[in-house]
């Protein structure tokens, strides 16, 4: 890769891909080579000479446009959502063909909701019920949030790890999906609502007392800086990384 990173963000058009243009012209070390909205055809980036592409589209559209930048010889950072065990394995079979290529997944791209899964994880070993609530804007496609799902799996695979089950739940009748969703053994709630953008709650209890751990985005820019971190590390991450932490030093 040269000084300059060339970088081509896919779903230019939308809420984050407008703001990941703005965050790409602004860095001094990148360069955007292409911009693209929905219909415009793939081979505008490797054609443009990108050696990073930026993903901020839709669920359904993700996987190949990430296949398509793998296959031309583009590292990908991912921020769309959609991305469960089959999508995940199918990358990792495909990125095994190409042994250079790196693609960040990132269901969230701030560093305070990439904090809040880890301290949740880890408080969640202590206390004997947790519960995960996502709150976004109701343009939103997809519930729960992906960000949501990724904190319930860290939370059931760290409750695991000390031989912790599932929080404790005496409903026997629940026709309406009020429990909400379940995510390997943890509930998870989606609220959607005029005004907010992305909010994550996770909820502890435990005998006399309750701990909440809460992070708000107010506004997109806050996933910026973790764009720019992933469009300049991927490169040097060949293989697949799942979320923004396999990037920092969290220990
Ligand atoms: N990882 C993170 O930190 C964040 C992830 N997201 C996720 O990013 C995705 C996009 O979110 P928003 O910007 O709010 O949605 P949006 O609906 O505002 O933008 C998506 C854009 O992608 C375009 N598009 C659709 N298919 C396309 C294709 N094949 N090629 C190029 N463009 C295409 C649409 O026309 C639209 O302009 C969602 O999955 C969302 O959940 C959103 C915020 C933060
Ligand atoms: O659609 C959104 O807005 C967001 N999507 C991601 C998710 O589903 O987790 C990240 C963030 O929550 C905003």
């Amino acid at each position: 890769m040269t000084d300059v990173i060339k970088v081509a963000v896919l779903g230019a058009s939308g809420r984050m891909g407008s703001e990941a243009v703005k965050a790409v012209e602004s860095a001094e070390d990148m360069e955007l080579v292409a911009a693209l909205g929905s219909g415009d055809s793939l081979d505008r980036t490797d054609g443009a000479g990108a050696d990073v592409v930026v993903d901020l589209t839709v669920p359904a559209a993700s996987e190949e446009n990430v296949r398509y930048a793998v296959e031309h010889g583009m590292h990908a950072v991912v921020g769309t959502t959609g991305w469960d065990e089959a999508k995940l394995d199918r990358l990792r079979g495909l990125l095994e063909e190409h042994p250079g290529t790196g693609v960040l997944i990132a269901p969230n791209f701030a560093i305070g909701a990439v904090l809040t899964g880890k301290f949740a994880a880890t408080a969640s070993k202590y206390f004997e019920s947790v519960e995960v609530v996502e709150l976004h804007h109701p343009n939103k496609l997809d519930a729960p949030s992906g960000t949501a799902a990724h904190t319930a799996r860290e939370i059931a695979e760290a409750r695991r790890s000390v031989g912790r089950g599932p929080s404790p739940d005496a409903t026997e009748s629940d026709p309406q999906g009020a429990r909400g969703a379940v995510v390997d053994d943890v509930h998870v709630h989606a609220v959607r609502l005029r005004g907010l953008v992305a909010h994550e709650e996770i909820l502890l209890g435990d005998e006399g007392q309750q701990l909440s751990i809460r992070h708000d985005s107010f506004d997109r820019v806050s996933f910026m800086p973790g764009v720019l971190l992933g469009i300049r590390t991927v490169g040097q991450r060949p293989g697949l990384t799942h979320g923004l932490d396999g990037y920092l030093d969290l220990d």
